[in-house]
C-alpha cells in the first residue's frame, strides 16, 4: 500500500521526489491509517495534522489511546517512513482524513525520532514473521510538502485548497490492490488443494471389504465434495481476478474519453468480488485443512498457515460485510434504474427479470444455472427493495430503513457476485480453450460445471423461491453432480499438478511432488525441540517431585 498510495495521491512533483527513494528501498515504508478506535468508519479517525502556518508545518498528534495507529505491516521495527491517515486542521477548521508522508525513525540510527511513539501490536492469528505496529504522536512536526497533496492542498498561508477531480486515481490503487488481493486468494487456495489432493491420494484409509486393500481417500465422494470445489474455486478465482483487472482498464481508458459511466459499476464488482473471494477461498483452505484429519492440523503440512494467512485478508482492505454492502448500494440504484426505464450496466442487466413477475424456467444446463444465479440475485435483491421500502412507509428514516435491511441487502450483493463469478468464469474458460485440445477443454469444463452444480446445490431453498426447480430436478441435478465427481477423479492429481507449484512454495510435508508423506512428517517432527534430549528438565522439576509426593 506505500508505494501504490505514493502512485495515487502524491502530485507528480512529489512522486519524483518519494518514488525513487520508495522503489530504491533507500526508505521503507507503510500505509497507517487503522487506529485502536476506528477501522471501517475512517471519518472517525482520531489522529490530528494540524497545520502551522508560522513554521510551514504540520503538527502531527494522538488526542486519545483509540486514536493511536494500530495494525501497519512492517510498522513496528522494519519501517522509518509511513502515510498516515490524519484529520487535516488548517485555520481552526477540520477538513476531513488526508495522507501524509511521515517520517518516524532516523535515516542512520533506525531510533524513533523524538515525539514518535512506535511498537509492535503483538502475537495474532498468523502474520507473525509481520511487525505490525502501533503508532501516536506527541507534537510531532513533518514538513507541509509532507502532505499528499494530489486532491488537496494546503497553501503556505494555511489556505485549503480542494483539487477538482473525480476519483480515478483513488480508484487506482484501490482496485489494483483487490486485484492483488483476488490473485492472491487464488494462489492461496491452489497451494491448498494441492496438499490435500496430493496428501489423499496417498493417504489410505478403511476399505470396503473386510479382505479388500485399504483406499486411497480421495475415492470417497465425500472426500472429492471437499475437494474438487476447491480445484473448481481456485481456476474461478483466478480467471475472475484477470478479467477484473481487464475490466478496470477498459473502464481507465473510457474515462481517458471522458466517460465515468461505467466507475460506479467498477467500485461495485471489485467491492463483492475482493470480498467473496477472500472469504470463499479461507472457508475452502478449511475445508481442505478437514480433508486432511489430524496431520492436517499440523504446522508442517502448511495449512494451518495457508488458512491465516488468507482469513486475514477478509478482514484487512475493506471487511467482507462493508464491502458487500457498498456492492447493494450500487445493486439498489440499479433496481430503481430498471424501474424508471433506464439503461443498465452490463453486469446488472439481468436486474430487469425481477420485474417480469414470473419465476424463471429451470434449466440445467451451465448457462441455465447461470441464469438462474441471475434471477436469484434479482429475485433477493427486489424482495430487499420491498422491505426497505416497507421499513421506510412505516415512518423510518431511509438510513433506518437501511441498517434494518442490511442482513437481505448482503444476501442480494452475495448473490449477484455468485452470479458474475459463475457467467466469468465459464466464458473465460471456453475463451481461452477455443484451441485447446478436446481433452484440456473437457477437463476445464467439468470443473466449472463443478462450480455451477455446487453451488446450485447449495442454493436450493432460494432456486426453489424464484425459479421453476422441482424436487425432482434437484434429484437429478444431485446425482449428475455426483457423477461428475467420478469423472474428475482419475485427472485430480493432474490437474493440481498443473498448478506448477513448487515443494518449496508450497511448504508442506503432506503436499510434496514426491508423495513422501510419512517419512516427511517424522523428519519434521524430528526438529521438535522437544526431542533434543531424552529427559526434559520438566521431569526433574515438576513430575519427579509430584509423582513422589515431594511438591
Ligand atoms: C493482518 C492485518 C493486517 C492489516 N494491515 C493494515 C495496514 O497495513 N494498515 C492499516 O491501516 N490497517 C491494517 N489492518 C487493519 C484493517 O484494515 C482493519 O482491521 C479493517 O479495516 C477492519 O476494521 P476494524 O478492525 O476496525 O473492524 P471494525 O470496523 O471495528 O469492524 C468490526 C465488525 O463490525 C462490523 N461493522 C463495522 N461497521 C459496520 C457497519 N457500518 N455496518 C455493519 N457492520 C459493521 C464489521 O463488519 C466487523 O464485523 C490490518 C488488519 C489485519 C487483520
Amino acid at each position: 500500500m506505500f508505494v501504490p498510495t505514493l502512485m495515487g495521491q502524491c502530485t507528480p512533483e512529489q512522486q519524483a521526489y518519494w518514488l525513487p527513494r520508495a522503489l530504491d528501498m533507500q526508505i521503507i515504508g507503510t500505509y497507517a491509517q487503522t487506529e485502536l478506535g476506528h477501522g471501517t468508519f475512517i471519518r472517525g479517525l482520531e489522529t490530528t495534522a494540524t497545520y502551522d502556518p508560522e513554521t510551514e508545518t504540520f503538527v502531527m498528534n494522538s488526542p486519545t489511546l483509540t486514536s493511536y495507529k494500530w495494525w501497519a505491516g512492517g510498522l513496528a521495527k522494519t519501517v522509518n517512513y509511513c502515510i498516515v491517515v490524519a484529520q487535516l486542521y488548517t485555520k481552526g477548521v477540520c477538513h476531513g482524513t488526508h495522507p501524509f508522508i511521515v517520517q518516524i525513525r532516523d535515516e542512520e540510527t533506525h531510533m524513533p525520532r523524538p515525539g514518535v511513539k512506535v511498537g509492535d501490536i503483538g502475537p495474532k492469528l498468523g502474520f507473525n514473521t509481520a511487525d505490525n505496529g502501533y503508532l501516536g504522536f506527541d507534537n510531532y512536526r513533518i514538513p507541509r510538502d509532507n502532505m499528499m497533496m494530489k486532491n488537496a492542498q494546503v497553501l503556505k498561508d494555511g489556505t485549503y485548497v480542494k483539487v477538482a477531480r473525480h476519483g480515478k486515481a483513488t480508484y487506482g490503487t484501490m482496485v489494483f490492490v483487490r486485484v492483488l488481493l483476488v490473485n492472491e486468494a487464488a494462489f492461496n487456495l491452489a497451494k491448498a488443494c494441492t496438499i490435500a489432493v496430493r496428501y489423499s491420494a496417498i493417504r489410505r484409509q478403511c476399505s470396503p471389504d473386510s479382505e479388500g486393500s485399504e483406499l486411497q481417500v480421495l475415492d470417497y465422494s465425500t472426500q472429492q465434495h471437499k475437494l474438487f470445489i476447491c480445484i473448481a474455486t481456485a481456476h474461478a478465482l483466478q480467471l475472475n481476478s484477470t478479467w477484473l483487472w481487464k475490466t478496470f482498464s477498459d473502464t481507465l481508458a473510457a474515462i481517458k474519453q471522458g466517460n465515468v459511466d461505467t466507475l460506479p459499476e467498477l467500485h461495485a464488482l471489485s467491492s463483492c468480488l475482493k470480498a467473496l473471494s477472500t472469504a470463499d477461498a479461507a472457508s475452502l483452505i478449511e475445508q481442505c485443512r478437514h480433508a486432511c484429519g489430524g496431520h492436517g492440523y499440523m504446522m508442517s503440512s502448511g495449512l494451518p498457515y495457508l488458512y491465516a494467512f488468507v482469513t486475514a485478508t477478509r478482514t484487512y482492505e475493506g471487511d467482507y460485510t462493508i464491502l458487500l454492502l457498498q456492492t447493494a448500494r450500487f445493486l439498489v440504484k440499479a433496481y430503481e434504474q430498471v424501474e424508471a426505464g433506464k439503461p443498465l450496466t452490463p453486469t446488472v442487466s439481468y436486474l430487469s427479470q425481477a420485474f417480469t413477475g414470473k419465476k424463471l424456467p429451470w434449466d440445467s444446463s451451465p448457462d441455465g444455472i447461470i441464469r438462474a444465479f441471475q434471477a436469484l440475485a434479482a429475485g433477493k435483491l427486489s424482495s430487499t427493495v420491498k422491505s426497505l421500502r416497507k421499513r421506510l412507509e412505516s415512518g423510518l428514516s431511509y438510513e433506518q430503513a437501511w441498517e434494518l435491511s442490511t442482513i437481505q441487502l448482503n444476501g442480494a450483493a452475495e448473490a449477484h457476485c455468485r452470479a458474475v463469478m459463475s457467467q466469468n468464469y465459464k466464458s473465460e474458460i471456453e475463451r481461452l480453450t477455443v484451441n485447446s485440445s478436446p481433452n484440456v477443454k473437457l477437463v476445464l469444463q467439468q470443473l466449472y460445471k463443478v462450480y455451477l452444480y455446487y453451488w446450485a446445490l447449495e442454493r436450493t431453498g432460494d432456486l426453489l423461491l424464484y425459479t421453476s426447480i422441482s424436487e425432482s430436478d434437484i434429484f437429478e441435478l444431485q446425482l449428475r453432480y455426483e457423477g461428475l465427481l467420478k469423472e474428475i477423479r482419475p485427472n485430480a492429481v493432474g490437474i493440481v499438478d498443473a498448478f506448477d507449484l513448487r515443494d518449496e512454495v508450497l511448504h508442506s510435508a503432506l503436499g510434496s511432488y514426491d508423495g513422501n508423506v510419512y517419512e516427511r512428517l517424522m523428519a519434521e517432527a524430528q526438529k521438535s525441540p522437544l526431542n533434543a534430549e531424552p529427559v526434559n528438565q520438566t521431569f526433574h522439576t515438576y513430575l519427579k517431585p509430584m509423582m513422589k509426593g515431594k511438591l
